[in-house]
Order: structure tokens, then sequence, then C-alpha cells
């Protein structure tokens, strides 16, 4: 192992003084990376200096997107950027009849070259003053700290970044889906080995058998107060592994901070519209859809004669600063004809902010877990339309265990077209309905419940201390 590897650090001083140090190893998809960033943050408030690493251009990638807080001005968080070897960077496929993001894969299998800097890392840490080194991986990474548990004074968290309920029902069906209290709602939905693509099983299976055995503890970005049957469920599976629910990762933005970034033209839009009057239409950073699917999406959006906020954009390569991206194209006239009604986002759109603007009333997600656990936190019920991955379950966690949402496209029907009736007929329940408004109603108050645990007293503020009291016992 080479202890000197060249560290590129982003030169931030002060890392000598404190007992403890963190080492976050995200894996390298924006689902990933953004939530053990928001997590930084919140370990840094404990004066707990954190040290972020990654590839050049994903530690970039986390830099830019990042919204609610300025990581680069943040304190006590240190970023720093190894050296990979050039990975393949295919374009995704629109036209996939799996919607999994593949071309990810590539840049997946890169993180393998972090292994070495990262024990690095962690030496040059504990030979600097530090008397524990902490490591949080992602479940995906954990053949990058394979060794850090032999390192003395070195332990490793793993951080799933998926809900508990997605976790919980990934376990019950390996154990041949056996009756028990919690899983009547698992009922009717689809293997989880259909939603996703056999090069990402492969992956998975190279890593699996690591994921516990380098783990001193399992970390959620959840809360006791969103799924506390769930988390307690997986507990028991796991038999006495300590683990802490420390969610919302993501801060929950107040009045005086939510327009961080007010310079964006959707935000400038909100501010002029009625309360609840809008539906924010993502589908996060791994799907793309096919020309075919915008076109029902975007006349189902213009017959639904609601208010929307569309981000309309392919998925994301492994490398988003390099190569081309597909224009998408709408139907003729369409922005014109919407202006004023709809906004079409080619950008990055600050979906935090949006979600948490008071005139956004509904959010058609495909229920990736950072935007479930967004759109929870900002109390905004969800019209789910899931596309691979842990997605068809957190629409079953929104829709029938939470009641904040409704679906758009039953997982059983993935591969029949959406239609333009579907998505009018969505919508408008959604933002226009009786129904709709008691599901608002439900997110505001869960909303309510979560702001409530992240504050002096509070369930989660209670078990982020327990975490902390903990690493630095
Ligand atoms: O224009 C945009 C688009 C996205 N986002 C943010 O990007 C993130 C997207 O994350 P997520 O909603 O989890 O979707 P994916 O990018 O698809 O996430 C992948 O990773 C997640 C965590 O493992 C999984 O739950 C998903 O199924 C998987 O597809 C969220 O924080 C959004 O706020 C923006 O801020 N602006």
């Amino acid at each position: 192992m080479a202890e000197n590897y060249p560290i590129k650090s982003d030169g931030k001083k002060g890392v000598q003084d404190a007992q403890v140090a963190v080492v976050m190893v995200p894996l390298s998809a924006q689902g990933h990376l953004n939530q053990l960033l928001h997590l930084s943050r919140l370990i840094t408030s404990y004066n707990i200096p954190v040290h972020y690493v990654g590839a050049t251009t994903h530690i970039r990638q986390a830099k830019f997107r990042v919204h609610g807080f300025d990581p680069v001005t943040a304190k006590n968080l240190y970023f720093h950027e190894f050296p990979t070897p050039p990975f393949e960077n295919p374009p995704p496929n629109p036209n996939a009849s799996n919607k999994f993001p593949n071309q990810l894969i590539p840049s997946f299998y890169a993180t393998i070259h972090l292994r070495e800097p990262v024990c690095s890392l962690v030496r040059q840490l504990l030979g600097v003053n530090h008397r524990r080194v902490i490591v949080i991986y992602d479940s995906m990474m954990s053949w990058v700290v394979e060794d850090v548990p032999a390192i003395p004074n070195a332990e490793c968290y793993c951080f799933n970044s998926i809900s508990a309920f997605h976790t919980f029902s990934c376990i019950w069906e390996s154990r041949g889906k056996p009756l028990q209290a919690g899983t009547e709602i698992f009922e009717g939905i689809s293997s989880n080995k259909n939603c996703a693509t056999p090069e990402l099983w492969e992956l998975w299976r190279k890593q699996e058998a690591l994921m516990r055995k380098v783990s001193s503890g399992e970390l959620y970005n959840s809360s006791r107060v969103i799924e506390g049957l769930y988390l307690d469920l997986v507990a028991k599976e796991n038999d006495g592994l300590n683990q802490w629910a420390l969610g919302p990762f993501n801060p929950l933005l107040s009045e005086q901070n939510k327009n961080s970034n007010k310079h964006h033209q959707t935000l400038y839009w909100l501010d002029k519209q009625e309360t609840n009057s809008v539906i924010y239409v993502s589908f996060g950073t791994t799907t793309s859809l096919s020309n075919e699917e915008i076109e029902e999406l975007a006349v189902g959006l213009e017959k639904s004669m609601q208010k929307f906020i569309w981000v309309l954009r392919d998925a994301d390569k492994g490398d988003v600063f390099a190569g081309e991206e597909r224009r998408a194209q709408l139907p003729d006239g369409y922005e014109e004809r919407l202006k004023g009604r709809g906004i079409i986002v080619r950008d990055w759109a600050p979906q935090l902010e949006i979600l948490a603007h008071p005139s956004t009333g509904g959010f058609m997600s495909h229920c990736g877990w950072n935007s479930c656990m967004e759109s929870i936190s900002m109390g905004v019920p969800i019209a789910a339309w899931p596309m691979h991955s842990d997605q068809p379950r957190n629409s079953q966690l929104v829709t029938k265990f939470l009641k904040i949402g409704l679906i758009v496209r039953h997982w059983a029907c993935r591969d029949e077209l959406v239609t333009s009736e579907i998505v009018e007929n969505a919508v408008r329940t959604l933002m226009a309905s009786p129904e709709g408004d008691e599901m608002r109603k439900r997110a505001s108050e869960l909303s309510n419940v979560v702001k409530q645990s992240v504050v002096d007293g509070g369930v989660n503020r209670e078990e982020m201390d327990s975490f902390i009291t903990h690493i630095t016992r």
C-alpha cells in the first residue's frame, strides 16, 4: 500500500487538530454523491472534519449540483480528488426496454481505483493526530474500503442509499417472501430482479459478500417518523448490527435560506403563481424518455390544464461534463403555446428550492430515494411513475404506506406506453381534486412531523447525536 499517494485536496487548513475524522466514499452517481455530500454537511456541524473523496469529475459534479448549502466554503469539509484511469462514457439509450442506466456501469467499475488512495488517506489522517478515522462508504463501494478494517483505529460504516422499505423488501424476497407484518403492501409487485440489468447484478454480486463483512454499522437517509416499521424489520434481520436512520440528509429549507438559487428562472416564475398551483415534473438523473414518451407526456400536461415545471433532460453519463447530449424534441410550437403555463427546464433545476416553494403543489416523480425524501421533507405529494431500481418499491411506500401520492403507471404495466390520457388524469387528480387535496394535506402533516424530528429533543436529532457519540466514543 503506497503510504504517500499524491492527494490533490482542496487545500483547506485545520485538519490536524481534530481527534476523529470522517472519510466519505460515495458511489459515482448523482443520487449517491448528493446524499453523502448532505450527510457530510450534517457531520461537520458537530465540528468533525469530513474528507469527501472521488474521481476529479465526480467531485466537480457533486459540488456543482448540490443545493441548499455551499460546499466550497463549508467549514470542516475537505474534498480529495483522486486520479482514475479514463473510463468509457457512452450516452444513455432512451429506447432501451429496461430503463436502468447501464451507461453508468463503466464509471462504477472505475471506482475500484480509489481503493489504494482511500487507504492511504485513512493512514495519513491517523498519522496526523487523529485517534480514530471513520469511513462512511456507499454499499456499492464496499470493494474500495475492503482493506480499511485491517487498519488499527479505522472503522467502516455502510451507507444504504435507498429506503429501509426497499431494503426490507429485498431481504423478504430473498427469503422466499414469508408472510409477516408489513409485507401485505408488497403484494402484486414483481421481483426486484426485473428492476435492473444483468450488468448491474453482476457488479452487485462482486460487492455483496463484502458489504456486511467490512461494516461496523449501517446508515440510512431515512427517519423513524417516515418508515419506523421497516427500519425495525431491517434491524431485526441484521441481527444486532448497529443501525442509524439519520435522514433527511437534505436541508429542510427555511424561509430564510430556501431561495439561495433565486436567480433561476423557475423560482422567479413560482413567486408569481398561486399556492399549490404548480406540478413539478422530473425523473432524476438516471432516466431517459423515448421520443414517443416525451410526446405523450407533453400532450398530457397540456391537456391537464395545470401549471407545470418540467425538467426535460436525458439521464447522466458516467462523466457528466464530457460528450454531447440529445436535445429532446417537443411537439411543434409547444413552448410558445404553453408560455405562462408551463416551463421546460433543460439545465440543472434547483429541485430542493422548487419543492420548498409554496406554489409547488405536486411532484410527478420516478421515486428515486433523494426525490422521495426531498418531497416528503417539503410536504409535496407525489404522482409516482417508477422507472427502475428501487423506484417501484418506493412508489408503494409513498402511495400505499404513507398515502401521500398516487400511481401514474403501475410497475406491472412497465412495458406499456404511458399515454397522454394517463398523464392528464394523474395530473388532474393530484392537482385539482378532493383526493389530491387529501394527499397534499397528509404530505404537509408528514413534513411537519419530519421538521419537528430534527430539532433539539426530536427523534432524528437524537439518532444523529447517538451516531456522533458512538463514533467519537
Ligand atoms: O435538474 C435536476 C435533476 C435532479 N436534481 C436532484 O438530483 C437528485 C436525483 O436523485 P434521485 O431522485 O434519487 O434520482 P436518481 O438520480 O435516479 O437516483 C438514483 O439513485 C437513488 C439513490 O440510490 C435511487 O433511489 C434511484 O432509484 C436511482 O435512480 C435529487 O437530489 C434531485 O433534487 C436536481 O436538483 N435538479
